[in-house]
């Protein structure tokens, strides 16, 4: 199958950065959400980046034209009709990725492939609700999205081969490198990284240490590009959160337990860089 239009669905941090390596790897997109101001954010997020790579000189004025080009806004997932390939990225749910796939199954064509980028839940059980589950997969983009080579590729079940194929092929394509891994919760990228992540928020809870110093620690300790505060802040605490109750559920083990400090600061709305407030404050 020869793909050429890839709808996304959810224009938030995930979906928009999709959307863009999809567009400047030359597919026609469609970029959907719920309402138009999300949509219109996605593509704000989009244009900027592709105007500092004009900036510095990775692209031209010309060829951020022809990107743009390619992208077209939907609030309506009926525009999967013309699709080949669906990419859901909308919010680390198990009830609304299931109506979206549901949906999708309805109205793409039926050669479409159905691929989710969920960080965590299993695309066997999300395959299931449709009547295609050899044509549903996981493509799981890491974020920023245009800067990150990984693309981690779930086979579910009952996923075709020749679909895993076709994946692996569009993520070459869209400058990725993708590794194949099989569908349990977490996958190996999230069950490895947010219990980490899990266990600095543990530190700040039981006053191990402040945020900055915890940061400081695994920064220039063990050289990670971030520290894993300021990269719970950035994914999301409200991902990290429904990351953390997919391994605490999915294995039944305590050791995935998500600390209660990460359950209050979700509950009061600090969800970190996205909502300007988590571990630190942002403007
Ligand atoms: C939760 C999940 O399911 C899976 C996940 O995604 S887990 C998260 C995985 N991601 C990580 O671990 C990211 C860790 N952090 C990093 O690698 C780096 O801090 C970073 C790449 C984000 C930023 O790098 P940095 O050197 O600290 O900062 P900076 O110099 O500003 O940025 C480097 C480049 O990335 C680009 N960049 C940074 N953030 C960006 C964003 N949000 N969108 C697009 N581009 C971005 C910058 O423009 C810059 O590009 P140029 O050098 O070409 O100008
Ligand atoms: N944040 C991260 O670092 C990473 C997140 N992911 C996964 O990507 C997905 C999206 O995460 P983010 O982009 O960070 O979240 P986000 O909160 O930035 O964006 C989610 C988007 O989904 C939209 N949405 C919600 N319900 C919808 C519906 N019924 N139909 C259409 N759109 C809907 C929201 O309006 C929002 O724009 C999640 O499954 C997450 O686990 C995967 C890799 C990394």
């Amino acid at each position: 199958m020869n793909i050429q239009t890839i709808m996304v669905v959810g224009a938030g941090q995930m979906g928009s950065g999709i959307a863009q390596v999809s567009a400047q790897a030359g597919f026609r997109v469609i970029l959907s959400d719920v309402k138009q101001e999300f949509v219109d954010r996605g593509l704000a997020n989009i244009a900027k980046n592709l105007s500092r790579n004009v900036e510095k000189g990775r692209m031209t004025e010309e060829e951020k034209a022809e990107v743009l080009s390619r992208l077209t806004l939907s609030t309506d997932l009926a525009d999967g009709k013309d699709a080949d390939c669906v990419i859901e990225a909308v919010t680390e749910n198990m009830g609304i990725k299931t109506e979206i796939f549901k949906k999708l199954d309805e109205v793409c064509p039926p050669h479409a492939v159905l691929a989710s980028n969920t960080s965590s839940l299993p695309i066997t059980e999300i395959a299931a609700v449709t009547t295609r589950p050899e044509k549903v997969i996981g493509m799981h983009f890491m974020n920023p999205v245009p800067v990150m080579k990984l693309v981690e590729i779930i086979r579910g079940l009952q996923t075709a081969d020749e679909v895993y194929q076709l994946t692996e092929d569009l993520s070459k394509q869209m400058g990725k490198v993708p590794v194949s891994v099989n569908d349990f919760p977490g996958f190996v990228s999230n069950r490895v990284l947010m219990p980490m992540i899990n266990e600095a928020i543990y530190c700040v809870y039981e006053g191990v240490a402040t945020p900055e110093a915890i940061d400081e620690v695994m920064k220039l300790g063990m050289n990670h590009p971030m520290g894993p505060l300021t990269l719970a802040d950035f994914i999301g605490l409200d991902t990290c959160l429904y990351i953390m109750e997919v391994l605490y559920e999915g294995f039944g083990d305590s050791k995935y337990r998500p600390c209660p400090l990460l359950r209050k600061y979700v509950k009061a709305g600090w969800l970190g860089k996205k909502s300007g407030r988590g571990f630190y404050v942002y403007n």
